[in-house]
């Protein structure tokens, strides 16, 4: 199985994720994990991304497509992968569909965690305050959200097409929207 798990920065997509690696043997892949790995470790492809996450705009389409790539492979032989922020425009989801169909695979499912406004704001200032992750600043958040609202929404319509769509309610705990989760994929995966 491989599954996208889609919404808004904030609307807990990692942190359902890491549940999903736990229940169904899956792997995660994060872009957002690979870049901020690559920053931490100094190379030049951290270099290159800093200042682009630090404000909160998108890095190029090339560059996490490479990413996924890479990393497929093995997410696939160990029984899925979970996309966690990508794709995160219609380039990256042509190209993943091309990747997967070059390996006879494809995407199965994409859970779109529905959150209201409101709530995400209150879990990006948590999460801040708890982490300080240096993207999560106000500033910075409230251009993550007009790229999701500008370049990552239209993917809506992309896989609502192909049938794939499923809408789960993102508000509550985190068990809660694991719940949700699980019954969605029971219901729509066979
Ligand atoms: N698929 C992607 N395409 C472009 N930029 C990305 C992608 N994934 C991650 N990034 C960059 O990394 C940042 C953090 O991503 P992520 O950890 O997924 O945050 P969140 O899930 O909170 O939106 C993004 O704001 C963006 O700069």
């Amino acid at each position: 199985m491989n599954l996208i798990l889609f919404g808004p920065p904030a609307a807990g997509k990692g942190t359902q994720a890491k549940r999903l690696v736990v229940a169904h043997n899956m792997v995660q892949l994060s872009t957002g994990d690979m870049l901020r790995a690559a920053i931490a470790s100094g190379s030049e492809l951290g270099q290159k991304v800093k200042s682009i996450i630090d404000t909160g705009g998108l890095v190029s389409d090339d560059i996490v497509i490479d990413l996924i790539k890479t990393n497929l492979p093995a997410a696939e032989a160990a029984g899925g992968a979970i996309f966690d922020g990508f794709p995160r425009t219609v380039a990256q989801a042509e190209a993943l569909d091309a990747m997967l169909a070059e390996r006879d695979s494809t995407i199965d499912i994409v859970v779109r965690l529905k959150v209201d406004d409101n709530a995400l704001v209150e879990r990006i200032e948590k999460r801040f305050a708890e982490q300080g992750r240096s993207d999560d600043n106000p500033e910075s958040y409230k251009v993550r959200l007009a790229a999701y609202n500008a370049q990552t929404a239209p993917l809506l319509p992309y896989y609502a097409t192909q049938g794939k769509l499923v809408e789960v309610d993102g508000m509550g705990s985190v068990e809660e929207v694991s719940a949700r989760i699980e019954a969605a994929l029971s219901e729509h995966v066979s």
